[in-house]
């Protein structure tokens, strides 16, 4: 379970959070959405323990991210807004880095490094360096390095953006099966239709606080429209920084 209390943050004169609640449940895929600036980054790097709030606290399982960073990192994958890879190093090597910095060791290594590799179907590049690799397939790299240590919790932010139609789908299908299995997913977006489709519930955010939040349905019943979009629009007063 993930939660964040009563975040504020400020960058100068700029207030990104304003008492900004929410929590998001095991087994249900949460989705953030919001206009550009709304705040979804911040709010994350704030709850994976990256940046520190001025006031409130994030909470995953159970344990402050400030309080217990590194106790914190154990109970998630972190799937970051800028997926930069270490261009000389293979796939297994990236992925590799990552479950020894989880803690991972000898056989129980090994056979979660081939775990993902099966997961993820990246058994072709897993040997290649990934300088050159396709949006997509960083895409399964970032993935795998983020699942190597199958976290209970997992927080991504905008995952398709760059990815073409076949990689959305591939990312999406590994995100249902994960919620199947009880994983806690708490994903940004500003892409109303992949919000629609995948999530449980949506914590609509602007101007760094809670505009409304629900199953899609009832965001729709609330706000008397139709589509999700049209009640996005309602509770922001604008569409603009939303893709359809
Ligand atoms: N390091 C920073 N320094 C100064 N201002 C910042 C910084 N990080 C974020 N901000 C500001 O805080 C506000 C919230 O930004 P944030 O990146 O959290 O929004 P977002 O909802 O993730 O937007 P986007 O969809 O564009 O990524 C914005 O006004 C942004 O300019």
């Amino acid at each position: 379970m993930l939660e964040v209390k009563n975040l504020v943050k400020k960058f100068g004169d700029v207030e990104a959070l304003k008492n900004l609640s929410f929590s998001a449940q095991d087994g249900q895929i949460t989705g953030l959405l919001g206009p550009n600036g709304a705040g979804k980054t911040t709010a994350l790097r704030v709850l994976y323990g990256l940046l520190k709030a001025d006031d409130g606290v994030g909470v995953i399982n159970g344990i402050d991210s400030q309080k217990d960073p590194i106790g914190a990192r154990k109970e998630i994958g972190i799937f970051p807004d800028k997926f930069g890879l270490y261009e000389r190093l293979t796939a297994r090597e990236q992925i590799a880095y990552f479950a020894d910095l989880h803690g991972l060791v000898g056989d129980a290594k090994m056979q979660a490094i081939e775990k993902v590799i099966k997961r993820l179907d990246i058994g072709d590049i897993i040997d290649r360096r990934c300088a050159g690799f396709s949006q997509g397939q960083r895409m399964k790299v970032v993935l795998a390095q983020s699942l190597v240590h199958e976290p209970k919790n997992l927080i991504l932010d905008e995952p398709t953006r760059g990815l073409d139609v076949m990689s959305t789908r591939i990312l999406r299908d590994i995100l249902i099966e994960l919620k199947e299995q009880g994983t806690c997913i708490l994903f940004s977006s500003h892409v109303m239709q992949e919000v629609a489709a995948l999530c449980d519930k949506v914590i609509v955010i602007a101007d760094g606080k809670i505009a409304d939040e629900g199953t899609p349905q009832e965001l729709c019943e609330r706000t008397g429209k139709e589509s999700l979009e049209e009640a996005f629009v309602t509770l922001i007063g604008s569409d603009e920084g939303i893709a359809a």
